[in-house]
């Protein structure tokens, strides 16, 4: 039997955050991982995915210059930029867990299993701590539907050596919108089976309903108010119905219907951990309900967005706390979202819709009129600010290929409540989006 300080379940970003700044600082600190190292973010998701979409944003902003001076057609090899993305991705896992151990933190493979309050289980192997911190992360939720054998998940996309023809996502929320935007600039014909009538829920709907039909005119088939009900193999192919009876012939089935926490094989119950379908219950402090259990990242039962940047945030929150260099509860700043898609929709602080409902100032800004995004023939790019009652800048939802810089660099003066007199001493460099922001904090009308 082993002891240690803290001892983390799972590998991800809601763990190593913690694990590596709390052994540094001298404590003994295991973390338990039964698949890759370094989890979802960088093993399949966030990571994968932004190097895969890499040629698409790049095709996508070149071709908006077809007929004022882009004259060549451009056409990606989905194989060699899989090689390419696994030979750059593949290393991470493995520099990852060098890096732990160089920290001092000891590595354990095998699915972690609490057998009391104190102790947890792996391969037979019982390991106990003073602290745990469950950050066990989320999987695809499960269909449960006659074959489901043959649904694949983001996991499987986010390898596939050949891209195949024809694929149907089920879903339009971030995974599918993400992945299809990526497929179908490929070149394969994507269809999205969604059982509401919208895509992307969390995102400003007029700016949804702009990327629904621009994904249209991108070739992406929507079947709205549908529900998957069958998938049957049919030869090579398979055949996909709907609880309509609306029949696809395809060749993947990519199932993107949302993600449930892993909190299963963990035998929270010998533990006295309490938890629901969203996830493990935490107090402000982070603190499950068991006394020394703590949880981190996407498991958590919480409002805020599941995202790294979230899991990052909390796991450095819980090293400063185990550290006593923190004493308060949590206090989120504003999260800053993005969706990868073709263009991106991204947002920070207070949304529209939060903003109409509590009668703060909004004001429009249509991106694609200015000089810069003109020039890059980006006429579609929009821009939505949100002031409080002093005027200072809470919020802002961006429409445009490039939303994340325009969030990214927004997000400072946002989080810490800059003014504009104390926005007017940053000189940015010129051309670019962050030199007209001087003049949003000014003209808030
Ligand atoms: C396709 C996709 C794209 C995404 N893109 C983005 C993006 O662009 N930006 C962004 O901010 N976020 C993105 N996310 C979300 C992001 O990946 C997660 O928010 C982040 O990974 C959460 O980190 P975590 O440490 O909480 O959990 P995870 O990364 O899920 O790590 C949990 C780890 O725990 C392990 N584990 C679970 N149970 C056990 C057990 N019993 N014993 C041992 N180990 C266990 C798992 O194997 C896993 O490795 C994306 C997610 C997906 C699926
Ligand atoms: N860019 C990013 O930050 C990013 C990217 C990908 C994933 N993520 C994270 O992963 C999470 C999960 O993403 P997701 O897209 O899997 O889930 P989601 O909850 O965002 O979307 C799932 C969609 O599937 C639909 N749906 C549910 N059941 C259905 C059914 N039976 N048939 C048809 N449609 C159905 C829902 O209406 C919803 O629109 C996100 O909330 C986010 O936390 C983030």
């Amino acid at each position: 039997m082993s002891n240690f300080d803290v001892l983390f379940i799972g590998s991800g970003q809601g763990a190593w955050n913690a694990a590596m700044p709390l052994s540094m600082s001298g404590q003994k600190v295991a973390i338990i991982e039964r698949d890759k190292i370094a989890g979802v973010c960088t093993n399949y998701g966030c990571n994968p995915k932004i190097i895969l979409d890499g040629p698409i944003k790049v095709m996508e902003d070149a071709q908006a210059y077809k007929g004022i001076g882009m004259t060549s057609e451009m056409k990606i090899n989905w194989s060699e930029l899989m090689a390419h993305k696994n030979k750059v991705l593949d290393a991470l896992p493995v520099m990852l867990e060098e890096n732990f151990k160089k920290a001092g933190i000891e590595v354990i493979k095998g699915e972690a299993s609490f057998v009391n309050e104190k102790t947890v289980a792996v391969n037979g192997q019982e390991y106990t701590a003073d602290k745990i911190v469950i950050a066990s992360g989320q999987r695809p939720t499960p269909l449960d539907i006659p074959g489901k054998e043959y649904l694949k998940t983001s996991n499987e996309f986010l390898y596939l050596e050949d891209l195949p023809d024809h694929i149907v996502f089920v879903g339009a929320g971030y995974v599918s919108m993400e992945l299809a935007s990526i497929a179908v600039k490929v070149g394969a014909t994507v269809h999205v089976i969604q059982s509401s009538d919208h895509i992307l829920n969390e995102f400003h709907q007029p700016y949804a309903q702009k990327l629904l039909t621009k994904m249209q005119q991108d070739g992406i088939q929507f079947h709205f108010n549908e529900k998957l009900s069958k998938v049957e193999q049919q030869e090579e192919q398979l055949q996909i119905t709907t609880e309509k009876g609306l029949t696809l012939t395809t060749q993947l089935v990519i199932n993107a219907t949302g993600r449930v926490p892993n909190v299963e094989n963990l035998n929270l119950e010998a533990a006295g951990v309490e938890y629901n379908s969203k996830g493990i219950i935490v107090d402000e402090y982070l603190q499950t309900t068991q006394k020394g259990i703590y949880a981190s990242g996407d498991i958590l039962d919480k409002k805020q967005p599941r995202l790294t940047p979230t899991a990052v945030f909390e796991a450095k929150y819980l090293a400063a706390s185990f550290l006593g260099a923190q004493t308060q509860a949590i206090e989120y700043p504003p999260i800053a979202t993005i969706a990868f898609t073709v263009p991106r929709i991204a947002q920070i602080g207070v949304t529209i819709e939060e903003a109409e409902a509590t009668g703060l100032t909004i004001k429009p800004i249509d991106l694609g009129k200015q000089w810069d995004f003109a020039g890059r023939n980006e006429t579609e790019a929009h821009l939505n600010l949100v002031y409080n009652q002093e005027q200072k800048l809470v919020g802002a939802t961006a429409y445009s290929q490039e939303a994340l810089e325009i969030i990214n660099s927004l997000t400072p003066i946002i989080t810490l409540g800059l003014t504009s007199k104390e926005v007017d001493k940053l000189i940015y460099a010129f051309p670019s989006f962050e030199t007209m922001i001087p003049r949003y904090l000014q003209e808030t009308k």
